[in-house]
Formats: structure tokens, C-alpha cells, sequence
């Protein structure tokens, strides 16, 4: 063989592995695990006066993560018939075939197994146990049952989505503290606001899968009543901190500043008159709680220093 030829299958060689590492990667919905792990994160900065120790938040976001990916990659391969189905999801990994069912359940369970190991051995028990009822509370109940029977799929569901901050508490303090369920609430109530807005916008590829998603079950003028109260609902959950003084004036700023833009897209999905408003809703939705988390850090560090 000749040196170009040598250098051009070699290449071809590292784009394949490239390709196959993107595609396990997607396997765990990092995108998604990222901002979970941010809410972690701050569940941990508060949960301790002063900052948090680094090694246990290293060790504790690692378990927090390769477990929130193991439950993501037994969604994949749980709803890999579905996914074809819809537009959406029909290129992900497992659904166009590049990833085999097996390699898929290898991979969740290398992911999970070894996130709950180090959580349960070098963080507490405590944390590895809440963390397997979440990844098994998205994993199985929502993915494998809630998912295709009820459009109260996402409420209950939602609980697994909203554990991170709780995790990230306990795993600084070992202990469960109602401040840290006042941030599991937030995530909670914000859910339905946050995939409804998109369900609303994928209305017909969910009905066309067969799946119960509110829009398809309850009609799209239902949906947007709901998106509006449960709206509210957030914005009631986001005070709480403020109100029990676990945050201060600085946060309150922050949060009332973000809710304003949040209930004028809800608002704006309420009143139907603009198509563009469940997509731009569902993905302002996103950068919403990232904020209010990081509203709550500056909160919490300038507290100390005012
Ligand atoms: C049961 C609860 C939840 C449901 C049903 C849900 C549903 C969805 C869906 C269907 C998508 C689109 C995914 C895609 O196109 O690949 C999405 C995207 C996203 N969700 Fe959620 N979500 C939930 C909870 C959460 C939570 C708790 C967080 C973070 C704290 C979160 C953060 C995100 C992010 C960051 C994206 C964008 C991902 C991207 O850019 O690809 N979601 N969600
Ligand atoms: C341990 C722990 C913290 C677990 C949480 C796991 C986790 C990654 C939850 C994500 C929530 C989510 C994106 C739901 C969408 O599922 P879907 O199946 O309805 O959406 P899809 O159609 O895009 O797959």
C-alpha cells in the first residue's frame, strides 16, 4: 500500500470511530444530563455553608451523570420502535440501525452500574439510592409504561426529571432537607410548561406514533390552557425559595426578571395566534432553568458577602 493510501484509510479509520463515539454519546442525551447536572450542582453549593467539597462534588456529579446517561440510553433502547416513527427521533442511533440492541443494553447498563457503584461507595448510599429511583422512575415507569398510557405521562414522569437538585444535596449532605424538595418543585412544575410547549409543536407526529401526549389526547386549546396555568404554577414554585428566606433579594431579582419573559411566551402559546410560539416557548423554557439555578448560586455566594 502506498503512504497516501495509508493515510487515507487511516483517516477513514478515526472519522469511523468518531462517528461511533457520537453516536454513543448520543445514547445518553448529553444535552440534556448537562443541564441536570447543573441543577446538581447547585443543589450541592447549597446544601453547605461556604464552598462545597470538591472531591465529593467531582465524584458525586460523575455518579450523578453516568446515571442520568444510563437511563437516557435505556430510553433509546426502550423506545427505538417509536422513535422510527417519528421525524424527530428517526435518526437517532438505535432507530436507523448504527447501534444494535444489544450494544445499546450493554452500554446502559455499563453507564448506570457504574454511576450507582460511585455514588453508593464514595458518595452515601443515600444518594445512590434516590438516584436509582430516578433512573428507574425514567427509565421504566415513564419510558416503559407512563409514556404509552396516559398524558399525565410527563407529571408523573416529570419527578425523575426533577430529582438533580435533590441529588446534588444529599450527596453534599447526606441528608434530605426541605429546601432541597422547595428546588425538585420548581423542576417539577416547570416540566409540563417545558414539553407540552413541544408536544404542541409535534402534535402530529405524536399522534401519528399513537402516543397519548396531551395535545393528541385533550386537543391543542387544552393544552395551551395548561401550558398557562402550569405557567403560573412555576412562577408560584420559584417564590417559594424567597419566601422561606433559603434566597434573598438577589435571587428574587433574578427570578421575577426571568418569569416576566417566561409567562409572556406561555402567554403568548396561551392566545394561539402565533405558530412560532410552542417552539420558541419550548426552547426559552430551557434556557429558564438554567438561569434561575445560576440566580440561585449568586444568590446563595453573595449572601455571604452583602
Ligand atoms: C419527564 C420530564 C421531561 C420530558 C418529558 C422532557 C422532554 C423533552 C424532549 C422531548 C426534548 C427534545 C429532545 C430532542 O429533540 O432530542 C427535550 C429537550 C431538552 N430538555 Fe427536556 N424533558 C423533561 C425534563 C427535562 C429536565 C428535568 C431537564 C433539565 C433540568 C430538561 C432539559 C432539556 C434540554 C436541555 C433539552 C434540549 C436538548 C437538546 O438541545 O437536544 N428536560 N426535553
Ligand atoms: C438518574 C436521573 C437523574 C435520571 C433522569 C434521566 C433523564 C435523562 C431524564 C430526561 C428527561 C427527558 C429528556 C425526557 C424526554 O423523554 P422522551 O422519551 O419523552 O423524549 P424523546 O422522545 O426525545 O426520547
Amino acid at each position: 500500500m502506498r503512504n497516501s493510501e495509508l493515510l487515507l484509510s487511516s483517516r477513514q479509520e478515526l472519522n469511523r470511530y468518531t462517528v461511533m463515539i457520537q453516536d454513543y454519546l448520543e445514547l445518553g442525551k448529553p444535552r440534556v444530563v448537562l443541564v441536570m447536572l447543573v441543577c446538581a450542582a447547585v443543589g450541592m453549593a447549597l446544601a453547605v455553608p461556604g464552598l462545597p467539597d470538591p472531591i465529593i462534588m467531582l465524584l458525586g456529579l460523575s455518579g450523578i451523570g453516568l446515571s442520568a446517561m444510563g437511563a437516557a440510553a435505556f430510553n433509546h433502547l426502550l423506545d427505538q420502535r417509536l422513535d422510527k416513527l417519528m421525524l424527530r427521533t428517526s435518526r437517532r442511533p438505535l432507530a436507523d440501525g448504527r447501534i444494535q440492541a444489544w450494544q445499546a443494553a450493554l452500554f446502559a447498563s455499563l453507564l448506570s452500574a457504574c454511576g450507582l457503584s460511585l455514588l453508593w461507595w464514595s458518595v452515601n448510599p443515600l444518594t445512590a439510592q434516590l438516584t436509582a429511583a430516578a433512573l428507574l422512575g425514567y427509565a421504566v415507569i415513564y419510558t416503559a409504561f407512563l409514556k404509552h398510557a396516559t398524558p399525565q405521562n410527563i407529571t408523573i414522569g416529570g419527578l425523575a426529571g426533577a430529582a438533580p437538585p435533590l441529588l446534588g444535596w444529599t450527596a453534599m449532605s447526606g441528608q434530605i432537607a426541605p429546601d432541597a424538595l422547595l428546588l425538585v418543585l420548581i423542576i417539577f412544575a416547570w416540566t409540563p410548561p417545558h414539553f407540552w410547549a413541544l408536544a404542541l409543536h409535534k402534535r402530529d407526529e405524536y399522534a401519528r406514533a399513537g402516543v397519548p401526549m396531551l395535545p393528541v389526547t385533550h386537543g391543542v386549546d387544552f393544552t395551551r390552557l395548561q401550558i398557562w396555568l402550569y405557567g403560573w404554577l412555576t412562577v408560584a414554585a420559584t417564590l417559594l425559595p424567597f419566601a422561606t428566606g433559603m434566597s434573598g433579594l438577589v435571587y428574587l431579582f433574578g427570578a421575577v426578571l426571568l418569569n416576566i419573559r417566561f409567562m409572556y411566551w406561555n402567554w403568548k402559546v396561551w392566545r394561539g395566534q402565533d405558530p412560532a410560539a410552542p417552539l420558541s416557548a419550548f426552547w426559552f423554557s430551557i434556557r429558564y432553568i438554567l438561569y434561575l439555578f445560576a440566580w440561585l448560586l449568586i444568590d446563595h455566594y453573595l449572601k455571604g458577602v452583602l
